[in-house]
């Protein structure tokens, strides 16, 4: 029986894909084999002994300690695109609320007072403020053209928008699917002074914290707006404040609240909502669960971000081992050695590596004995051993 601990709501239809005679799942379980969470944070939290899987129901990884997981070779799964659908949604909304005024007009309606013909006058008066401006010709500019930036491309092309893209790391697939219209930028600052609608979906790492600034914002067109989806980290919300108040920017639109951004006029500030739909949350969720379930069951995995894809068919008889260890030289000799001492054949292997740590998965012909688990446990550089 694996014990799964889950840290959110986690969708029922994602659950589901656990079975109950082999999982148990629950938000209080000791000793867990596996955690699912959406956007807990783990970094105060002890990691168990027990832990083999991580498996984050979104596409952000930067709530989970990622450091701490390589060092014990547990894989962090995630959800790549599951949500993607959702955020474009909220982030066209958003450049629809920011290029029409939509919140300080509603806010200005709900002021309105007296019977209909007063307020209906009071409307007409008033409503030169919230004049706005029309998409189609338009630039919007992407930073980060993954799952959600080239979705987001897409459907702004689709609006008649010129579109400018940066992507130092856009993958083969990303590309396939991008707009064939869309201007390829060379760096962050050319999308910030050739766009007067600016959209951030990069993950929030070392290279992107604090990617838009002060200095950023001084050189970016006059006027634009800026919408960040991604995270809260990746942008200096002072500088914003400051950039808003200069009108540098018109509207900074966000899914992420701060002492800093409140009660500004040009901010509109969203609760983390981007990825609150049914729909995404269900995709997310199954898409973790099945990813985790399957790791613990054969040791085949997709999806983890710190470990390869690897996903080998189970050769009828005999143990499977798993073998996480340090991305050095010899491991798989003595890996292998280890087995035929003890007289065991291999079947059928598979060995992938990525960054600092390799995978490999063996299936033997015999039963692996305890005394060779703790042999290959033993060896340094060795961080995860599993029979399945
Ligand atoms: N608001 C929400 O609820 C919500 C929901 C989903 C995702 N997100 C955030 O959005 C981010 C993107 O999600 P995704 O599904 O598109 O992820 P993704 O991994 O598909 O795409 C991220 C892209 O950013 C690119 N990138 C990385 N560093 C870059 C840099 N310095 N400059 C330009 N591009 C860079 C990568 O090459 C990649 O193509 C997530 O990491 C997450 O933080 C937020
Ligand atoms: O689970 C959520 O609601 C948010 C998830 C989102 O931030 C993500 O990175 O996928």
């Amino acid at each position: 029986m694996y014990k799964i601990l889950t840290f959110n709501n986690i969708s029922t239809r994602g659950l589901e894909r656990l079975p109950r005679e082999r999982f148990e799942v629950s938000s209080e379980i000791q000793h867990p084999d596996a955690v699912l969470l959406r956007s807990a944070k783990l970094h105060d939290w002890a990691v168990p002994d027990t832990l083999k899987a991580v498996g984050r129901a979104g596409a952000g990884v930067n709530n989970i300690p990622m450091a701490a997981m390589n060092e014990r070779g547990i894989p962090v799964f995630n959800a790549p695109g599951a949500n993607a659908n959702a955020v474009k949604e909220l982030v066209l909304a958003g450049m629809f609320l920011a290029a029409r005024n939509i919140c300080p007009a509603w806010a200005f309606a709900q002021t309105l007072e007296g019977d209909d013909a007063a307020m209906n006058k009071a409307a007409e008066a008033g409503k030169k403020q919230f004049t706005g401006f029309e998409l189609p010709g338009r630039t919007l500019g992407v930073i980060g053209l993954g799952a959600i930036g080239v979705s987001v491309a897409n459907a702004a092309a689709a609006l008649g928008m010129k579109v400018v893209g940066y992507d130092p790391k856009i993958t083969v697939r990303s590309a396939w699917n991008l707009e064939s219209g869309v201007y390829r930028a060379q760096s962050v600052d050319e999308v910030m002074t050739a766009s007067d609608i600016v959209t951030l979906h990069v993950p929030e790492v070392d290279e992107t914290r604090g990617m838009i600034n002060a200095a950023r914002l001084a050189a970016s067109r006059e006027g634009q707006v800026l919408l960040n989806f991604a995270r809260a980290g990746i942008v200096d919300d002072d500088a914003i404040i400051k950039a808003l108040d200069e009108g540098r920017l018109s509207r900074y639109v966000c899914d992420f609240p701060a002492a800093a951004l409140k009660g500004h006029d040009g901010v509109v500030a969203l609760p983390h909502i981007g990825a609150s739909t049914d729909e995404a949350q269900e995709n997310c969720a199954i898409m973790a669960a099945d990813e985790v379930r399957d790791f613990l069951e054969t040791g085949n995995v997709t999806n983890a971000v710190n470990f390869p894809e690897l996903i080998l068919p189970r050769n009828a008889g005999g143990d499977r081992l798993t073998v996480v260890n340090a991305n050095v030289p010899n491991m798989l000799g003595q890996i292998s050695s280890a087995l035929a001492e003890a007289g065991l054949n291999i079947d059928d292997m598979y060995n992938k590596s990525q960054g600092e740590l390799a995978y490999s998965v063996a299936d033997v012909d015999g039963t692996i004995p305890p005394a060779v688990i703790e042999r290959l446990q033993g060896i340094d550089g060795v961080l995860m051993v599993r029979v399945i």
